[in-house]
């Protein structure tokens, strides 16, 4: 039997998502690695996002990529059996789509009925554009910062709500001349304290992790993972907020606060600029990183989506990566444009099942044995 101590997906069923129609994947066997390989266009990043769907009812790719549902076709279904941490017995998550709507089901019930801690699978993607989630708009980090907040602090979803709804009727106290912002300070405020409160904490724990890993990578040297709140350090809120009304009401916005939260990867508090690889190197490590503390506290690991992790990255710095990887106890779904080369081979990476993706098709839809030699010959 494997290492695998979380939840493993045994069976994917896809049905029109994209260029795969009719895709049916069987895990049941060997289920730890599960390599995925395929030409450009093939379908592997899609055969990811079917298992992103799943665990978190939405998908990774932007409006851009376009309509999830197979040109000509009109229903989408993804149906997941998956095995939880010490039971005996499988659960299956659906996700289906028709039109413009969309619905998960967990063992029958619709997931919306569930909290949102009670999301059955977790996943960790390390994908496309990695550059944009550390360079972009903060929104972009503050939603990975607070996705691995709430599963150690739950209470986290809810505040954020609140902090959501005094927002929306303090912006529009703002647009009407500002008359009636102060009888939302307080709880802007209060929210404000609160929510950074819970994201310090994780954060700290975060960063201790974040820097052990990043020892192995001698281009994040004297590099670190830094917050910012929202407000200036040493500041109280409600003073900023209230020195800085007028520019406030003339930009019909609330310009401080916890919705304005940040992190950054960098030296001195200065973020760094990083190519393409390194990037994509330090959006693993900051999974990694965020995963440790994770188990710490209890939770089982995640499952992890890595696409094309290690296309840009030199031999010797993806063969440290594949390293600290290999260390995960959870079930990897590796998408590569082959098997071939290093790290990925070697030792507690080594896939157990391996699929061809070719247009849209998998062969073969068996588990296969690989081993080093055969798996670079395929
Ligand atoms: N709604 C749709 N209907 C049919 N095909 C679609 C639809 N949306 C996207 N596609 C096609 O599905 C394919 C998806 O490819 P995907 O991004 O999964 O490839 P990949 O194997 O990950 O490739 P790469 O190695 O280049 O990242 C593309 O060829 C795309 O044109």
């Amino acid at each position: 039997m494997d290492g695998l101590t979380g939840p493993r997906l045994l069976t994917l069923r896809i049905r029109n998502l994209r260029n795969l129609r009719s895709v049916d994947l069987d895990l049941r066997e060997k289920s730890q690695r599960i390599l995925l390989t395929g030409d450009n266009g093939a379908g592997k990043t899609t055969l990811l996002e079917a298992v992103y769907l799943l665990a978190r009812g939405r998908s990774f790719r932007g409006r851009k990529a376009g309509s999830l549902t197979t040109d000509g076709e009109r229903r989408t279904l993804i149906e997941g059996r998956f095995r939880e941490v010490d039971s005996s017995s499988d659960s299956i998550l659906v996700f289906e789509r028709s039109g413009r709507g969309s619905l998960r089901r967990y063992n029958s019930v619709p997931l919306g009925s569930l909290p949102p801690s009670d999301s059955p699978l977790r996943v960790k993607l390390v994908g496309e554009n990695p550059q944009i989630l550390l360079e972009g708009e903060p929104t972009l980090r503050r939603g990975l910062l607070d996705w691995n907040v709430f599963h150690v602090e739950h209470q986290l979803g809810r505040l954020r709500a609140d902090l959501r709804r005094v927002l929306a009727q303090r912006n529009a106290a703002l647009r009407q001349g500002g008359a009636r912002v102060s009888t939302w300070d307080a709880a802007f405020v209060d929210l404000s304290g609160q929510i950074t409160g819970k994201r310090v904490a994780f954060l700290e724990r975060w960063r201790a992790q974040f820097r052990t890993l990043a020892d192995d990578f001698a281009f994040l040297d004297g590099c670190d993972l830094f917050f910012e709140r929202g407000w200036p350090e040493d500041s109280d809120l409600l003073d900023i907020l209230e020195r800085g009304r007028s520019a406030e009401i003339q930009r019909g916005q609330t310009l401080a606060g916890a919705h304005r939260a940040d992190i950054r990867i960098g030296r001195d508090g200065s973020p760094s600029r990083l190519s393409r690889g390194q990037a994509k190197v330090v959006v693993c490590l900051l999974q990694l990183a965020a995963e440790r503390v994770h188990r710490m506290t209890g939770l089982a690991p995640s499952l992890w989506l890595l696409d094309d992790v290690d296309a840009e990255l030199d031999k010797g710095t993806a063969d440290r990566l594949w390293r600290v990887l290999g260390e995960s106890v959870a079930q990897l779904f590796i998408a590569r444009l082959s098997a071939e080369s290093g790290g990925i081979a070697d030792g507690s990476t080594m896939p157990d099942a391996m699929f061809h993706v070719e247009h849209g098709v998998l062969t073969p839809p068996a588990i296969v044995d690989l081993t080093p030699t055969r798996l670079s010959s395929v």
